[in-house]
């Protein structure tokens, strides 16, 4: 499936310069959805996960339902102050700003193996700060899938001996 043709991009926001993918467009038709989760299931066939762990918010809405098809467990990495239990936190930046994320400091058992997805690969501060949280419990993180990965970014280089899988490349 052509993705381009499902995903709307917005120019300058939030801020000018920055050409946003907005893949709400995607999620609204049910079909193109679903295969999209199917196609990233297909891409990690390959790979025994035990876990998959996804940052807020988009990352929920592709990692949830990839672990689902998968049927292994979901960890939500949530933007600091929202989980309730312990949590280990890391301070990272973003294309547009700053922020903080936390994990539940028992949400991954060490050897366990972690697959990282998310809805968007850019600079890759976010994913790379969700690997130190997963590394930091002992998780061994096998790859991360993303619907969208912005090349010029270069996003994989913060991502060194790392699998990268995505469905579409801007
Ligand atoms: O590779 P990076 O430069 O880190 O950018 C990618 C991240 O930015 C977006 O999330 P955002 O922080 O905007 O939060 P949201 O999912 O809550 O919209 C996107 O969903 C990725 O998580
Ligand atoms: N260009 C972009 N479009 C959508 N989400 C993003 N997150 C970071 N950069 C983004």
């Amino acid at each position: 499936m052509d993705y381009k043709n499902y995903i709307r991009v917005i120019p300058d926001f939030p801020q000018p310069g920055i050409s946003f993918k907005d893949i709400t467009t995607l999620l609204n038709d049910g079909a193109k959805y679903q295969q999209a989760i199917n196609d990233l299931k297909e891409l990690v066939a390959g790979l025994k996960i035990d876990l998959i762990a996804g940052p807020e918010a988009r990352g929920f809405v592709v990692g949830a339902p990839l672990a689902y098809a998968l049927g292994v467990g979901f960890v939500p990495i949530r933007k600091s102050g929202k989980l309730p239990y312990k949590t280990i936190e890391v301070e990272y930046d973003l294309e547009y700003g700053k922020d903080r994320l936390a994990m539940h400091s028992d949400a991954v058992k060490p050897g366990q193996n972690v697959l990282i997805a998310d809805d968007l690969l850019a600079t890759g501060g976010t994913i790379s700060t969700s690997v130190n949280l997963v590394r930091e419990l002992g998780g061994n993180v096998i790859g991360t899938a993303f619907l969208i990965e912005l090349s010029e970014l270069n996003g994989r280089a913060k991502l060194p001996g790392i699998e990268v899988f995505s469905l579409v490349t801007y």
